[in-house]
């Protein structure tokens, strides 16, 4: 999968890439990425990118032409991706919508810094998409998070794609269920007993029971939308006598 990303601080971008599975995901060719600098395609003095809003306000804009000549140069190198533009404004990004991305052959990230983008580059943008309702000063940080959780799902990516797949959000928005590993007993605490039993369904029904406590404790966003099934009806009944004994 190819992503283009349109920043003024390309070494933000290239600089994640340089470790961990984004870095190796690039050396084993399961992933490409070009960064384009709007300043290079900057016709101002001092490579300008910004300037004063119309009709008054606080903060700068970027300018239309840098950022439709970024654009135009990245669709040359990747014809069929979309752009898409990191912003509150967008749409709230969720796992679906990464598993969506990764049957892709690429994406264009379009990473707007200041107050915001001239509205006319956004006849040029397919989607728009927010990390959250709250105000950051770059769309770097949002466009390298819509990358990691792209490409932890191509395939081979991890190298254990069960990982991958099994994630609490890959089973349609649930929480993680609780994890344990050596030691066994620490300062008094051990591990749940089903965890140690080997019996792996039991232990693939605790989970999903564990799962689906957090999820209705901690999110009743989630679990209003949530449509059990008659094994999650199962594994929750569990859970909670479990609790309760
Ligand atoms: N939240 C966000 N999800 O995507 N982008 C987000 C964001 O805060 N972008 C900044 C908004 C102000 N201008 C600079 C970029």
């Amino acid at each position: 999968m190819r992503f283009d990303v349109i920043s003024i601080f390309p070494e933000l971008i290239e600089g994640y890439f340089q470790a961990g599975v984004l870095a190796r995901g690039r050396q084993r060719g399961l992933l490409a990425l070009q960064v384009w600098n709007p300043r290079d395609f900057s016709d101002l003095p001092h490579q300008r990118v910004d300037d004063r809003p119309f009709g008054g306000g606080p903060g700068m804009l970027m300018m239309a032409p840098p950022l439709l000549a970024a654009i135009a140069r990245a669709r040359r190198e990747n014809p069929e991706a979309p752009v898409a533009y990191l912003s509150p404004q967008g749409r709230p990004l969720r796992q679906a919508d990464c598993q969506r991305f990764s049957h892709r052959a690429g994406m264009i990230l379009l990473a707007g810094r200041y107050e915001g983008i001239d509205e006319r580059v956004m006849a040029q943008v397919d989607e728009e998409w927010s990390l959250g309702d709250y105000v950051l000063a770059g769309g770097e940080l949002p466009a390298l998070v819509l990358m990691e959780a792209t490409a932890r799902l191509l395939p081979g990516f991890l190298g254990h794609e069960a990982s991958a797949q099994e994630d609490s959000f890959a089973a349609a928005d649930l929480l993680d269920c609780p994890h344990y590993t050596r030691p066994e007993q620490w300062e008094g605490v051990g591990v749940p007993a089903v965890l140690l039993s080997g019996d792996h369904a039991r232990i693939a029904r605790w989970r999903r029971g564990q799962s689906l406590l957090r999820t209705r404790a901690r999110r009743p966003d989630l679990w209003v939308r949530r449509q059990l099934s008659v094994e999650d009806i199962r594994c929750l009944q569990e859970a909670e006598s479990a609790d309760e004994s």
